[in-house]
């Protein structure tokens, strides 16, 4: 098989990269009046906008070469046909079947899986609509009031974001708390709060041996047994969420009281599975339907359109423009709604566990670049933060701007602000300010000779910024799932051009088993000597603050 980086598509990707390293945006966006329109797309009622990237019709004609001759379509084929595409651990990735509608025939070793994921999601609605509607009751007879989460990573992130971003069509008399870490600072302060007998526990973890979630999971527990007086108050407040049944049983949840899920969904591809089960509380079954059937939708658009109008595609292709052509290590991701706050630690966990890899699929290391840190908060706060770096810093940070049209819960005004300042930022990143134009500015502001010559520099923007700017009509149950699935497919198309696999992840494996044994070092009298000398040094001088 010929290496990446030796492969004509991969060459001339590199080539047009280089042409268009110091690309006039302004300039391309006057001289060429149909640019804008040629570079939108508008899919799952997302818009699209491409046009302020620093590329043209030969280098996207390259991307897409690129995508074609590393296999996009042929593995995307094989992804949604059940392939084992996550070869090192012998899975297949069918996240997709998910959200497939109860008619479809999804194959696996020989079994359609359509009608077990539907029957899952059928108790989950039953059991969601028990609880919104008090039918289900705690211990001591009183209805759910509040719902504790206990997950981390892809067990926490995706239900947390999601019901973060819907809120507006959550019920009003359920909260929802997301404990997350080992820090009992969070478990604490979330379980000062509440009363016990109205309190329902959701226990998420697909192995059900993740050491942070199960030492939360025990000491809520405890809590509960203690303040309802018996263990039998277990069975009306605690629910699991899981592939492993044996552990879940063996931490005495009855497994009538879990919801299951397969092993074909990776940890951060599950929130379309029993993981949702939060989202579903919260939002309904209705709605929740609605979100899967958004994200399906987004299945269709990406196993259907040809590349270059698809949507996932486009922004895989232009993310690998930038990384391996142009050397951007950074991707920012800059939602607009308040609600989609936590959308970038989500795509944090989607995209760097997924694309964080360093090794080929067939063992041999890469000689380029893969994932690149995503990172970002809300825009309209990262403009009073550190635009001023993607503004007038020297790295070449490419960024998405998400925002949607309607925003019933704001003001009229607020949004016009909102969505002024929105595609303002765009703008100014892609046209800068020359130096002409800033001498006329401070001219106008009445400054003159080496005044104003000593601060034309300063005031300098050097636009060519590249943004992709995505409006969704609203943001509701089914424009989130598409939005999400946008991304999932887009991770995908990128770790396939890359020929790694996105559905592993080894890299979160030696801190854990490190922590093993650092623990049992903390815990004994001894000092530790297994370690290098830094570390050593660190575990005692831990070791006697804990135990003086
Ligand atoms: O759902 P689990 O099995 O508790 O795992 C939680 C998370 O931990 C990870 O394995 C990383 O440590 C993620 O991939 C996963 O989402």
């Amino acid at each position: 098989m010929t290496a990446l980086t030796n492969l004509p598509a991969w060459q001339h990707m590199l080539a047009h990269a280089q042409r268009l390293k110091a690309m006039d945006l302004r300039q391309a966006l006057a001289q060429d009046p149909a640019r804008a329109e040629r570079y939108s797309i508008k899919q799952c009622g997302i818009l699209l906008d491409y046009a302020k990237n620093r590329i043209d019709d030969a280098a996207l004609a390259s991307l897409f070469e690129l995508a074609r001759t590393t296999g996009v379509e042929q593995k995307r084929a094989a992804m949604l046909a059940g392939g084992r595409i996550n070869a090192t651990e012998g899975r297949a990735v069918l996240h997709t079947a998910l959200r497939a509608p109860r008619h479809a025939h999804i194959e696996l070793d020989g079994e359609n899986i359509v009608p077990a994921v539907h029957a899952v999601l059928d108790r989950m609605s039953d059991f969601a609509e028990r609880v919104r509607s008090g039918a289900w009751r705690g211990h001591d007879g009183q209805a759910i009031t509040d719902i504790v989460n206990i997950g981390i990573g892809g067990s926490d992130l995706g239900p947390y974001m999601a019901c973060e971003a819907l809120k507006d069509f959550g019920a009003a008399h359920l909260r929802l708390h997301f404990v997350s870490t080992v820090d009992g600072w969070q478990l604490n302060h979330v379980l000062g709060r509440l009363n016990p007998a109205t309190t329902l526990f959701i226990v998420a973890s697909k192995t059900f041996t993740t050491q942070e979630t199960l030492t939360n999971a025990r000491a809520a527990r405890a809590w509960l047994v203690a303040a309802l007086g018996t263990d039998a108050a277990v069975a009306r407040h605690f629910v699991a969420v899981s592939t492993n049944a044996d552990a879940v049983r063996q931490f005495g949840i009855d497994t009538d009281n879990m919801f299951g899920f397969w092993d074909w969904v990776g940890g951060r591809y599950s929130l379309w599975s029993a993981i949702g089960l939060p989202i579903l509380l919260f939002i309904g079954p209705e709605h929740f339907r609605a979100l899967l059937a958004g994200a399906h939708a987004m299945d269709q658009h990406f196993a259907n359109a040809p590349l270059e109008q698809n949507l996932p595609a486009i922004l895989a292709l232009l993310g690998v423009f930038y990384i391996n052509g142009m050397g951007a290590s950074t991707q920012l991701v800059s939602p607009y709604n308040q609600p989609l706050h936590r959308l970038p630690a989500y795509l944090q966990q989607l995209d760097m566990e997924s694309n964080g890899k360093a090794v080929r699929l067939d063992g041999g290391k890469v000689d380029y670049h893969t994932g690149p840190v995503i990172w970002g908060e809300p825009g309209i706060n990262g403009q009073h933060a550190y635009y001023q770096l993607l503004h007038q810093g020297t790295e070449l940070i490419p960024a998405d701007f998400i925002a949607s049209l309607e925003n019933p819960a704001s003001s009229p005004e607020h949004n016009l602000i909102l969505l002024a300042n929105f595609l303002a930022q765009t703008e100014a990143l892609m046209r800068g300010k020359n130096e002409a134009e800033v001498r006329a500015e401070l001219f106008a502001q009445g400054l003159a000779g080496d005044a104003l010559e000593a601060l034309v520099p300063h005031k300098v923007f050097s636009g060519n910024r590249p943004t992709n700017t995505l409006l969704l009509d609203r943001l509701d149950p089914a424009s989130l799932g598409s939005l999400v699935a946008l991304y999932e497919h887009k991770v995908f198309v990128q770790g396939v051009v890359w020929g790694i696999n996105s559905y592993d992840q080894w890299g979160v494996e030696l801190g854990k088993q490190l922590a093993r044994t650092v623990e049992a070092e903390l815990k004994s009298g001894a000092p530790a000597l297994a370690h290098d000398a830094s570390t050593n040094r660190l575990i005692d001088y831990v070791r006697r603050a804990l135990n003086p």
